[in-house]
């Protein structure tokens, strides 16, 4: 697995020092508040549990599935909402937990079905933003790091369901995704 690796990009503790801080503002940024958490998965899976441990204030976890991306290094542009949410949504404050944010069309569509649902509030915490890549106007509330155009995994990002378990962000040879 390391060896499809061509360059680790952020480290596992730059990673670590970084939930940190995201879970520090956003337990002052919900202050007084009970904010429902929503993880999207599956690529949030690994932030969400490191960055809720972070959160001081009391909140609320929910789980979204969706998928665009499939077994390729492109959006496909459609998506497929696989899992919904089991709580219902309306009049609360909703964090949405991304560890990506590429062309911005998932969270674009996401943040359409959520106002819809009738929320008090929704906000956008996402640990990568590639803002190079966006084809629609999207932006994170907060954001971790800022990515180059270069398709990444690890710490819960795959390429065709693989390298999510890699504690580090690394991008990919790129014959691993040509071949
Ligand atoms: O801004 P975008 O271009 O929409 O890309 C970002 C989304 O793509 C990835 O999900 P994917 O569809 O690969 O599903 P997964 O999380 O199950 O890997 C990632 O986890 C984000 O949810
Ligand atoms: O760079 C990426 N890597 C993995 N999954 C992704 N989904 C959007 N962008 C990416
Ligand atoms: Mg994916």
């Amino acid at each position: 697995m390391q060896n499809d690796i061509q360059e680790v990009l952020i480290t596992r503790e730059q990673i670590q020092q970084k939930v940190e801080e995201l879970g520090q503002q956003l337990s002052k940024e919900y202050e007084g508040r009970n904010p429902l958490v929503i993880c999207i998965l599956k690529g949030a899976f690994i932030f969400m549990s490191d960055l809720v441990k972070e959160i001081t204030v009391p909140i609320e976890l929910d789980f979204m599935a969706v998928s665009s991306y499939g077994a390729s290094t492109r959006s496909s542009g459609e998506v497929k909402i696989i899992k919904d949410l089991d709580s219902s949504v309306e009049g609360r404050d909703v964090l949405i937990v991304e560890d990506i944010i590429d062309s911005g069309l998932t969270l674009s569509y996401l943040v359409d079905v959520l106002e819809r649902r009738k929320v008090n509030s929704v906000k956008i915490v996402t640990l990568f933003d590639k803002p190079a890549r966006r084809t629609v106007d999207l932006q994170a509330d907060l954001s971790g790091f800022v990515l180059p155009d270069a398709f990444v995994v690890g710490y819960g990002l795959d390429y065709a369901e693989k390298y999510r378990n890699l504690p580090y962000i690394g991008v990919l040879k790129p014959e691993i995704y040509t071949t």
